[in-house]
């Protein structure tokens, strides 16, 4: 096991969970509180040509706040390393929970679906779009709530949302036709037809799209054409349609779907902006002032900074802890004084 000095006494390693591309996924637990943690670790010489997406990452991470988002907590560089500290999902991946379940049934899809719309609703709003929409994407945590991840291929359009995008990027099998076709093409779109393939993936229990052979996955990918299996009701069917439109410009958009009458099936709209988590908690700052032996409006001041250093991991966890109804506690040898 390879010792990285810089976290020594911060975070202690225990297990690698997964391997992603150029980053490794280990996971930690953060010494301070006690709770775990998933480290996302990129050798920067590996990275080589990637590492303005590991930045485009970053600054993504870092503005993003939504329960249904992975959380990031802290981000230490090293002259070799980046260590990008996550919100740990315990669930594993929303895809091994389709196919152990075969498929699932249209009200549960329905639960899902609309953590993910309204996460995709506010990474939109903010100008983001995730463009790698995919079951392998999507995690649960310990309470079967949905977590999007990896905004490696996130977009923002310097132009706001109206400037084209080249980059084709993503998984072929949830390509929208116009990224198949390398044309210009906007972020939101390409999120929406993904979604779609993500919502027959859970309704079916596999994909709308699929073929081991590329060209001709790519050409059923452009007649837009794919199975309506019987079990499907017409509701869903036409959701589905709407979503996988071969011509962006017919397609439902995100702000559609928040109102459409399948997600909403007589509950309340989605609101974009549900379960801002980063606010401001007086138990959760006294705890860290007395700690630091800080007055607390001192303690607010610095981590309303957001600098996403130990104090924003260790501040964000004790949130988690409080919100789940646990003792908030703090072990003070691993607390450094800012
Ligand atoms: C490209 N994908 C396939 C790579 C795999 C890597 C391992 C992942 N993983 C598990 O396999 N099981 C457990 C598990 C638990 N908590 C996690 C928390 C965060 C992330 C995470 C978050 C962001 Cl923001 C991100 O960019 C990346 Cl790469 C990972 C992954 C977790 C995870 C799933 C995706």
């Amino acid at each position: 096991m390879v010792r990285y000095s810089a976290l020594k006494g911060l975070y202690e390693f225990e297990k690698t969970i997964g391997c992603g591309g150029f980053a490794k996924v280990k996971l930690a637990t953060h010494l301070a509180t006690g709770e775990k943690v998933a480290i996302k670790i990129m050798s920067k010489s590996a990275l080589g040509k990637d590492l303005p997406r590991v930045k485009l990452e970053l600054r993504a991470l870092k503005s993003l706040s939504h329960r249904h988002i992975c959380q990031l907590y802290q981000v230490i560089e090293t002259e070799t390393h980046f260590f990008i500290i996550l919100e740990y999902c315990s669930g594993g991946e929303l895809f091994d929970h389709i196919v152990e379940k075969n498929r699932l049934s249209e009200s549960e899809s329905r639960i899902f679906f609309r953590q993910i719309v309204s996460a995709v609703a506010y990474l939109h709003n903010l100008g983001y779009a995730h463009r790698d929409l995919k079951p392998e994407n999507v995690l649960l945590d310990h309470e079967q709530c949905l977590k999007l991840i990896d905004f490696g291929l996130c977009a923002k359009p310097d132009g706001g949302m109206k400037s084209l995008l080249f980059t084709s990027c993503g998984s072929p099998t949830y390509a929208a036709p116009e990224l198949v076709l390398g044309k210009q093409y906007l972020g939101p779109e390409v999120d929406v037809w993904a979604m779609g393939v993500l919502l027959y993936a859970l309704l079916c229990g596999y994909l709308p799209f699929d073929d081991h052979n590329i060209d001709s996955l790519y050409k059923k990918i452009l007649s837009g054409r794919y199975e309506e299996p019987s079990f499907m009701t017409d509701a869903s069917k036409r959701l589905i349609r709407q979503m996988l439109q071969t011509d962006p410009k017919k397609r439902i958009t995100v702000a559609e779907l928040l109102t459409h009458p399948w997600i909403t099936n007589n509950s309340n709209p989605i609101s974009p902006y549900s379960g801002l988590v980063k606010k401001q908690d007086d138990d959760c700052i006294a705890l860290m002032a007395q700690c630091h032996r800080v007055m607390p409006d001192e303690m607010w001041k610095y981590l309303r900074k957001w600098k996403y250093d130990y104090n924003t991991a260790t501040y964000l966890l004790l949130l988690g802890r409080k919100r789940r109804g646990l003792p908030l506690k703090l072990n003070t040898a691993a607390l450094k004084v800012p």
